[in-house]
């Protein structure tokens, strides 16, 4: 039978020379919380005014039995085995480590992963969303251990999870990279179940329609706002062109930036219904392969997103310019970072994805 590790309750007069079984923290409302004493520190006859003045007479030195093993330990475990590219770890505090991101970039953080190590009892992995743009020092995970001790056995099948999880990773990358296979590049593959994906500089041409803006009678307002959107991920618009509604117009000048080598392709308004929106039909006759026109997603149900060749090319409705949230600003960090949408990424928007309008 496997040995109980042994918590032992001393008085704190009694305490000196043994070891602390967990951190202790101070609270002085208003102006100071944290640890006073770790874990694992030895007990001083010094110390014993600060215990006694934070309410403890007594306190518990823990004697562990094999099999067993601190809260922070299992913490650091559990943050290891999840721990992927661009990714850094917190040193353990109160059973709990933070992983957090080492550069800009998209989190991909695996769900299914997720929530099978929250099935194991004691353990917790806390994340936030995949595909969230991130900065470095922006927190992604905490992994975080529920008692003071803990058995070997859920650690290890957390430990176990993660590694099934990286063999299946790589396998997909295998066949990701065999003749024919669709690139996709969405899973954590090869880099972890918790990491970030680099953004890419991309060289983005923007081609702004409708006769009003064309014609000088307004404004142009789409501009400003998709090169703040683009050069806030690390990406550069090259080129503003402006046309009317017209198809020939504005295939012309899809070709014009395919021939610039563009590497992403962006076209402003006529995403509607009204007989002036051309968008939709330019985009299509240039020989883009559409991958979806309309979007579930509010606001952004308008947008469309297609290919030519291995380019993306962007059909934005009116919305982006006046809403700072829309399937645009979910897409883009995606392309920025290398991944192809395909028509499943875009129905999983719908679920979660009403946010105005
Ligand atoms: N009957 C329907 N009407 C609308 C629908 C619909 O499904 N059925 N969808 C609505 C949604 S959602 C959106 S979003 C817009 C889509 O707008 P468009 O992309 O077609 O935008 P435009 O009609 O070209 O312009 C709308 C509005 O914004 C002004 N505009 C356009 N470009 C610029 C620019 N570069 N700078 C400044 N202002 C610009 C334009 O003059 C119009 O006033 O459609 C809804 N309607
Ligand atoms: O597409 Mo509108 O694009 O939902 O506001």
């Amino acid at each position: 039978m496997k040995a109980e590790p042994m918590l032992r309750e001393v008085k704190v007069e009694e305490a000196v020379g043994l070891v602390l079984a967990h951190d202790l923290t101070q609270i002085i409302p208003g102006k100071f919380k944290g640890r006073l004493f770790r874990k694992g520190h030895s007990i001083k006859e010094s110390d014993i005014p600060a215990l006694l003045s934070i309410g403890k007479e007594h306190i518990y030195v823990l004697e562990l039995a094999g099999g067993y093993m601190h809260e922070d330990e299992a913490a650091l475990r559990l943050a290891h085995a999840v721990c992927g590219a661009n990714v850094q770890q917190t040193e353990p505090h109160e059973g709990k480590v933070t992983l957090k991101a080492a550069i800009h970039g998209l989190a991909k953080i695996d769900r299914t992963f997720v929530h099978a190590v929250n099935e194991i009892d004691q353990l917790v992995l806390s994340t936030i969303r995949s595909d969230t743009v991130v900065r470095p020092g922006q927190p992604l995970a905490g992994t975080r251990v529920i008692p003071l001790v803990i058995g070997e056995e859920p650690v290890a099948r957390a430990e176990g999870l993660a590694a099934a999880h990286k063999e299946l990773a790589a396998a997909q990358d295998k066949l990701r990279m065999s003749p024919g296979a669709a690139e996709r590049d969405h899973t954590t593959a090869g880099a972890g179940l918790i990491a970030v994906k680099p953004l890419r500089s991309l060289r983005v041409g923007l081609i702004t329609t409708g006769s009003e803006v064309f014609k000088g009678r307004i404004e142009d307002r789409f501009g400003p706002i998709v090169r703040a959107k683009v050069e806030a991920l690390g990406s550069q618009v090259i080129d503003q062109r402006f046309t009317p509604d017209d198809m020939d117009a504005i295939g012309d000048e899809i070709r014009r930036f395919l021939g610039l080598g563009a590497d992403l392709i962006l076209v402003t308004g006529g995403m509607s219904v009204d007989p002036d929106d051309r968008t939709p039909g330019a985009i299509r006759r240039a020989g883009a392969r559409i991958v979806s026109y309309g979007t579930p997603m509010l606001p952004g149900s308008m947008l469309m997103m297609a290919y030519i060749g291995n380019v993306p090319v962007m059909g934005l409705p009116g919305c982006v310019m006046h809403d700072p949230y829309t399937s645009f600003d979910v897409l883009l960090p995606r392309i920025c970072a290398g991944e192809t949408i395909v028509r499943e990424d875009i129905t999983a928007l719908g679920y979660g994805g009403l946010h105005g309008c």
